[in-house]
């Protein structure tokens, strides 16, 4: 942090945005492998959110790579500064009273465990995708598993790059075989009402 700043305290604050929303602003972070749906569920469950009213905005990997992050990589090194800036973006959109969704591998605890601790723990709420790497890897949505393996794609998480999987996250989407990608949202959407998250 820069020197001689000081933070000013507005009179319209995260509260009085959020309220005005008629919600509880809050991260949906939902973390995964390359393929485990993370996008997919992502966009099924804001449009499932906003056709109820809700404010929401949805972060996504591929695309913030294009602009925001588009000068970062996929070392150990950028992944850390990504999901830095992340962070540090949802957090503006929390405190706009936004419900946030994000898609980002996000491979290592402590960089997601940056996030909860920035926003505080009620309003980061983890999500784990837990889609096993072989069920991934067959869907192979955009043919970025084939590369890795043939070595065209250095670095590729669970591949060659370490994935760490949430320990206690919020809630765990545990694979179903077959299941539907709108099942599995509305298990998603039922877990985060049961426990009072939305
Ligand atoms: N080396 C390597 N490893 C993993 N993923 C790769 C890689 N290179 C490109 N891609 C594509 O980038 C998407 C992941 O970006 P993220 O910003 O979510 O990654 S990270 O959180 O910083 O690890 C990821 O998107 P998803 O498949 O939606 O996860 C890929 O499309
Ligand atoms: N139950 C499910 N939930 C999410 N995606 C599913 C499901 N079943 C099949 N899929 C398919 O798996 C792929 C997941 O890709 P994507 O959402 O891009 O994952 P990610 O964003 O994690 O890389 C999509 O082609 C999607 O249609």
């Amino acid at each position: 942090m820069s020197d001689n700043i000081v933070w000013h305290e507005y009179a319209v604050n995260k509260d009085v945005r959020a309220e005005q929303k008629n919600q509880q602003a809050r991260v949906i972070w939902l973390t995964g492998l390359s393929g485990s749906g993370k996008s997919t569920i992502a966009n099924l469950l804001e449009q499932k959110l906003v056709a109820e009213g809700k404010h929401t905005y949805l972060l996504d990997g591929d695309n913030v790579r294009h602009g925001l992050c588009g000068d970062l990589g996929f070392s150990d090194k950028d992944r850390v500064e990504n999901i830095r800036r992340i962070s540090e973006v949802a957090k503006l959109f929390v405190d706009a009273g936004t419900i946030v969704l994000t898609a980002f591998i996000s491979p290592f605890r402590a960089d997601r465990d940056y996030c909860r601790q920035i926003l505080g723990a009620a309003e980061f709420i983890e999500v784990f995708i837990d889609t096993p790497l072989d069920v991934c890897e067959a869907r192979d949505p955009k043919g970025l598993y084939k590369k890795a393996r043939a070595g065209d794609i250095p670095h590729f998480t669970g591949i060659d790059s370490a994935y760490e999987a949430p320990q206690a996250p919020e809630i765990q989407l545990d694979y179903v075989a077959d299941e539907s990608a709108t099942d599995t949202v509305t298990r998603l959407y039922n877990a985060l009402t049961a426990q009072g998250l939305l």
